[in-house]
């Protein structure tokens, strides 16, 4: 991104990441999960994991968010989604699948992941956590919005229910605004920083889905 660009900062990230970004969108496994036909409970076990770490950095971003209102929107993201409704999709899902909540190891790409978390969680600053958080987000709009014909069984179905539709988009457009307006004030260091956690997450999201493809 170039000073005075009109590219929105969250757009340049973005673009920046292909083809990793393009492949995560449009991943067999994301295909399996719209078509009802994607073998869960491995995928659900270890995103578990990673949900955990998640939660953790949401709470990151609460406390190092610049402003009250950012504040409030990632809280009652954290507290309204994820502990409650997310929570309890994992509970439900694992519960008809026979998962373990608490499987005996992590993957390769799941302890990865939660390391690039635990890492901008530490650092604490604002742009590095809302770089991991909007990568985890949009991409899974990206994928979960393509359902054409929602699957039958519930597993599916709500995972795509959870990354898609109004409330889900403006989530989405909350971080992607966050880094939109905050990008511009960085300096040219502050946004090689901030691509490279995009970056690294963005391979991390296309690993999963490979791990989870099997
Ligand atoms: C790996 C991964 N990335 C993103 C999401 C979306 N919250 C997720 N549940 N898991």
């Amino acid at each position: 991104m170039t000073e005075g660009s009109s590219t929105p900062f969250s757009e340049w990230l973005r673009s920046e990441s292909e083809p990793d970004w393009s492949e995560v969108v449009t991943h067999p496994f994301a295909a399996a999960i719209r078509g009802g036909t994607a073998d869960m409970r491995r995928y659900l076990e270890q995103d578990f994991q990673f949900v955990d770490a998640f939660t953790a950095l949401l709470g990151a971003a609460v406390a190092a968010a610049d402003h009250f209102e950012a504040r409030v929107a990632v809280g009652r993201f954290l507290g309204q989604t994820v502990a409650d409704t997310e929570r309890g999709y994992f509970h439900r899902a694992l519960d008809a699948l026979g998962g373990d909540p608490n499987p005996p190891a992590l993957e390769p790409v799941t302890a990865e992941f939660r390391a690039l978390m635990d890492e901008v969680r530490r650092g604490q600053d604002y742009p590095g956590i809302l770089a991991v958080l909007c990568v985890a987000e949009w991409t899974y709009l990206g994928w979960a919005s393509r359902t054409t014909e929602p699957p039958e069984g519930f597993v599916h179905r709500e995972w795509i229910e959870l990354h898609s539709g109004p409330e889900f988009e403006a989530w989405v457009g909350f971080l992607r605004g966050e880094l939109d307006r905050l990008g511009p004030a960085l300096d040219e260091n502050g946004r090689a920083r901030v691509l490279d956690v995009f970056r690294r997450a963005t391979a991390l999201e296309r690993r999963f889905f490979d791990m989870a493809l099997g």
